[in-house]
């Protein structure tokens, strides 16, 4: 998930967050920060829509309601990836408590030292001076080894959970990606579309790009060369659309069966139909040999429709005007680009 935030926002954000996750009963971790994040910079509707009405019958959200919210609208992360990040989050948490509280207490023996040190030189007590300051020496020396702990167990504590963040990151990826194509499937691609219609609404920013591509007769390569090729060819063409899709801030997902989708955020209808005529000319000069017998050789084309986002429309509408162009191209011969009137 990509947080556009600049860093004065992001700090005011976070500031919010550690308020909302304190008002809560769920633990400190990065599933709750998560959460909370999302929530706070409204990146996710649904997300903030269940936990307004959640908080009408639970005001303080649990751990376990906080970890359904993040498995239903945020990444149905598996339940042992989540038992694991949760429990070693615990335990990092548990390590620097335990070594503040020794700093603590050593603050609090030096700070007893020194008030006594304070007695003996407001009264000028030589003799108690000297027999004070092994004591006053040892004490500071216990004082500065637990600081120096408690450095050490901080930073240690901050790798610690950017490990975890990145382990959780990563959980989340995967559920959002088509094993075969290797692209985003169709529960990444209304994810990225939600984030993308929500700062839409939110006036942030206008015009976005979007391309409906389909494989052409693709059950024909099914019926003649069979299902397992007709998966070689679908993971060919999600290699094709990585590698002409080369701009980070496009999405490219695999909407279903044999059709995929690409969205240009910021992007106008000449750019979308610049990219999917791109991919109709790299699909169609690709030879693909077929698996176990070097002397098949496959091709193949896709069609395409492109359509750029209306103000106020909706994910699914947008989608089915893609879609309406995607079949004008295949009505009028297929392998080729059509694009969605603007009105
Ligand atoms: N091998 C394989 N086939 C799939 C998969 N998903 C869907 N299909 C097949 O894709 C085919 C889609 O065919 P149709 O929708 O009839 O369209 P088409 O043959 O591509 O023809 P046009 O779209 O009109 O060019 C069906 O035969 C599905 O069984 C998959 O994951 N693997």
């Amino acid at each position: 998930m990509e947080y556009p935030e600049s860093r004065e926002k992001s700090a005011e954000l976070l500031r919010q967050v550690i308020a909302l996750m304190g008002q809560h009963d769920a633990p400190f971790n990065p599933i709750t920060y998560t959460v909370w994040y999302e929530y706070a910079a409204g990146l996710n509707a649904r997300l903030r829509e269940a936990i307004d009405r959640f908080v009408l019958t639970e005001p303080r959200l649990s751990q376990a309601t906080t970890e359904r919210l993040y498995r239903e609208h945020v990444a149905s992360v598996d339940d042992k990836t989540m038992d694991r990040i949760s429990r070693d989050f615990q335990q990092v948490m548990s390590h620097m408590a335990h070594h503040a509280a020794r700093a603590g207490e050593q603050a609090g023996a030096f700070d007893a030292e020194l008030t006594q040190l304070h007695g003996a030189l407001s009264a000028q007590d030589a003799e108690a001076l000297r027999a004070r300051l092994p004591r006053t020496l040892q004490r500071s020396q216990a004082m500065r080894d637990a600081t120096t702990e408690l450095r050490t167990q901080v930073a240690a504590s901050r790798a610690e959970i950017e490990r975890l963040r990145a382990d959780l990151d990563r959980a989340r990826e995967e559920v959002f990606i088509d094993s075969l194509t290797k692209v985003l499937n169709r529960k990444g691609l209304d994810h990225r579309l939600e984030q993308i219609l929500t700062q839409a609404r939110a006036g942030q920013d206008a015009g976005h790009g979007l391309v409906m591509l389909d494989i052409d007769h693709f059950k024909l390569i099914n019926d003649q060369h069979g299902h397992l090729v007709g998966d070689q060819v679908l993971a060919a063409v999600g290699e094709v659309l990585r590698q002409v899709v080369t701009d980070p801030t496009h999405v490219v997902a695999r909407y279903g069966g044999e059709e995929f989708a690409i969205v240009l955020p910021h992007a106008g209808l000449e750019a979308a139909a610049a990219l999917a005529e791109k991919v109709c000319r790299t699909t169609r000069a690709m030879k693909l040999r077929k698996r176990n017998a070097h002397d098949v050789v496959l091709s193949v084309t896709v069609s395409a429709g492109a359509a750029v986002h209306r103000p106020g429309e909706s994910a699914q509408d947008w989608v089915a005007r893609a879609d309406a162009a995607l079949y004008r191209s295949k009505q009028a011969g297929r392998d080729r680009v059509t694009v969605a009137e603007l009105s």
